[in-house]
C-alpha cells in the first residue's frame, strides 16, 4: 500500500499543481465551468480516469462549480496516487476550458 506523504512532500507536489491546496490530510481544488452540463461532462471524464487509475476523488458539484478532494482512504492520508490523480484532473480541466 502507498505511504502517506510528509507535509513537505505534499507541499513539493502541490508546487507543480496550479489551484490545489492542502496537506497530508487531503488536497483539493475548486473549478468553475461554463455551465452545469459542462461541469457534469468534466465529472464524467474524471470518472473514466479514476477507474483507469483505480483511485477515486471525492467530488462536490454545485451548479457549475466542482470541488475535487483527493486522499487515499485506505492509507488515511495523501499519497503519490493523489498527486497523480490531481495532475490528471488538471489535464481534464485544462482541455475543458
Ligand atoms: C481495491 C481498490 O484499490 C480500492 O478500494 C481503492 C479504490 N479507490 C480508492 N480511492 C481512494 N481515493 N482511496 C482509496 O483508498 C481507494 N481504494
Amino acid at each position: 500500500m502507498a505511504d502517506v506523504l510528509t507535509a513537505e512532500a505534499v507541499r513539493d507536489g502541490l508546487g507543480g499543481l496550479a489551484g490545489w491546496t492542502g496537506d497530508p490530510t487531503g488536497i483539493s481544488r475548486t473549478a468553475e465551468l461554463g455551465s452545469f452540463p459542462a461541469a457534469v461532462a468534466v465529472v464524467d471524464r474524471v470518472a473514466e480516469v479514476a477507474e483507469e487509475l483505480d483511485h477515486h476523488p471525492d467530488i462536490d458539484i454545485r451548479w457549475r462549480t466542482l470541488t475535487f478532494r483527493c486522499v487515499t482512504h485506505s492509507a488515511g492520508g495523501v499519497t503519490h496516487r493523489d498527486l497523480e490523480l490531481a495532475r490528471r484532473i488538471d489535464d481534464i480541466l485544462r482541455s475543458a476550458r
